[in-house]
């Protein structure tokens, strides 16, 4: 029989009387263990062996857990000292025990709260005092640490204390273990011949031509192999990509323009009066350098002015408030992405439209929220506006449902809403798959006049604002948008969640 040569190892390692373990096979062949277990995996396809798996746990101490071990545990720290300092006859102030102790920072805490718990003596305003006869050197979890760092095993309930505490960490694994099967036994006695196969092709392989007539090993796709996390575009990025995608399709152009821009284009042109609580109490980010934009349209500036303290058309009221143009100069963070929308509109960014036009973007917006499951400081907005003759509600609507059932969403509910520069105004609501719960997930409207004719358009156009992550909440039905972005976001579900197309 003629076998690579890591199998025939394999083969002639193990026993047909008493399993091995892959790890005790790899020490005695002085190979890897990954070696080891596909070697074995070919020669159980081949009938040589058998292999037996056993799903095993493994504990092992956490960075913190090992410098505990080294210098012993916080609150047996404090309790020598405190022994030292003569705190078992009279309580000695916490301060002078620290300074014993070399406790400092987060450990203070740590001591103090298991110190107690552990009937090493009692804290009472600000001074320690120590049990006499508690021992520290049969500190269960002191030696559960040490018995664990040698391999051994430790008593469940200090390891669930030390997990709890985040010294030590639970892992799963699975111990294989290789017996010879009949056929292997006979294989051996009958001989085995190593072959030269290789393994993995090498540049030298390549180079000398060598490749040309070696023997090279199958592939065993089935075998077990450690998880190699190779880069991978974001679920937020590639469901941004995929509304691109369906807009696109359904015949919208994509806008682009600045995340910091100038309160005249995220507020002024929205006829959001300069005085309106929104205007304060959401928050801005401003900029302090650059603190103004100098490049506005002239023209434009006189008429959104003018709609502000005058109005438009015959019964138009307007503010009647004043309106400060450095106000409107004065930079942020744009809140929402509907700035850019007013740029189009205005034709700033290309020109002057002709009806009919339909654009969006799928873009960042910053807005000083508190964080909590649902809000971010920044999201991504898919903004979108429709111009045209005579649209209505129903278009507007008829645009969400279309939109939605593209991600297979089709109960989306209407709710009536004010925005200074919508009318009628609708906020969108949608289901979460998981919990039930409505979510608000848009807001949107057809542009008032007093938008609209400053910018000189003079045909209809709905516009909305929808979220992006709440999107995402509900088409893949995520509970806590803190799990995909941000600091605290769960690396596994983005590595395993999903593509959805
Ligand atoms: N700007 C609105 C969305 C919106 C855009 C356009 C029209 C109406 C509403 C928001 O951020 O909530």
């Amino acid at each position: 029989m003629r076998l690579p040569q890591a199998q025939a190892a394999v083969l002639e390692a193990a026993s047909a009387t008493e399993s091995r373990t892959v790890e005790e096979l790899a020490a005695a062949l002085d190979e890897s263990p990954t070696t080891v277990t596909r070697a074995a995996f070919e020669l159980a396809d081949a009938g040589l062996v058998a292999i037996e798996e056993e799903a095993a746990e493994s504990v092992s101490l956490t960075d913190e857990g090992e410098r505990y071990r080294e210098e012993g545990l916080p609150e047996v720290r404090l309790y020598r000292a405190a022994i030292d300092a003569g705190a078992d006859e009279e309580p000695v102030p916490m301060g002078e025990l620290l300074g014993r102790a070399g406790l400092d920072g987060p450990a203070v805490n740590i001591a103090l709260s298991n110190f107690a718990r552990k009937g090493y003596g009692r804290i009472e305003s600000g001074a320690v005092a120590a049990t006499p006869d508690a021992d520290p050197d049969a500190d269960e979890e002191a030696a559960a640490l040490d018995a664990l760092a040698a391999g051994g095993d430790a008593p469940e309930d200090a390891v669930e204390e030390l997990e709890r505490r985040g010294l030590v960490r639970r892992e799963e694994g699975t111990v294989r273990s290789v017996t010879l099967t009949d056929e292997g036994v006979t294989g051996l006695m009958e001989g085995v011949e190593v072959a030269d196969a290789v393994g993995a092709v090498t540049a030298d392989l390549l180079t000398s031509g060598e490749w040309r007539d070696a023997e090279f090993a199958a592939y065993n796709v089935e075998a077990d192999a450690e998880t190699i996390y190779g880069g991978r575009e974001h679920i937020l990025r590639r469901t941004a990509n995929r509304v691109k995608d369906v807009l696109v399709g359904m015949g919208f152009q994509e806008m682009e323009g600045p995340h910091v821009d100038a309160d005249f284009w995220i507020n002024d042109a929205l006829f959001m009066p300069q005085d309106h609580p929104a205007r304060t109490h959401w928050d801005r980010f401003a900029l302090s350098d650059p603190r103004r934009i100098d490049d506005l349209p002239e023209d434009l500036i006189e008429r959104v002015r003018r709609a502000h303290l005058e109005g438009v058309g015959d019964d138009g009221e307007g503010y009647h408030s004043p309106w400060d143009e450095e106000f409107a100069r004065a930079l942020a963070l744009r809140g929402h992405t509907t700035s850019l929308s007013m740029r189009y509109l205005s034709g700033e960014a290309v020109g002057d439209l002709e009806p009919p036009q339909r654009y969006f973007s799928v873009e960042k917006v910053y807005r000083n929220d508190t964080l909590d499951a649902t809000h971010l400081l920044e999201f991504f907005q898919i903004e979108g506006w429709v111009m045209a003759e005579g649209l209505s509600v129903r278009d507007l609507m008829g645009t969400f449902t279309e939109f939605y059932s593209r991600f297979g969403i089709t109960d989306i509910r209407f709710k009536p809403h004010y925005n200074p520069y919508t009318e009628p105004s609708f906020e969108l609501f949608g289901r979460h798959p998981e919990t039930g719960e409505i979510i608000e997930i848009g807001n949107s409207g057809i542009f008032r006049p007093e938008v609209l004719e400053p910018l000189g358009v003079d045909c209809d156009v709905m516009a909305w604002g929808l979220a992006l992550e709440r999107l995402l909440m509900l088409t893949y039905g995520f509970e806590d948008i803190r799990d995909v972005h941000g600091t605290l976001c769960d690396l596994d579900l983005l590595r395993s969640v999903e593509v959805m197309h």
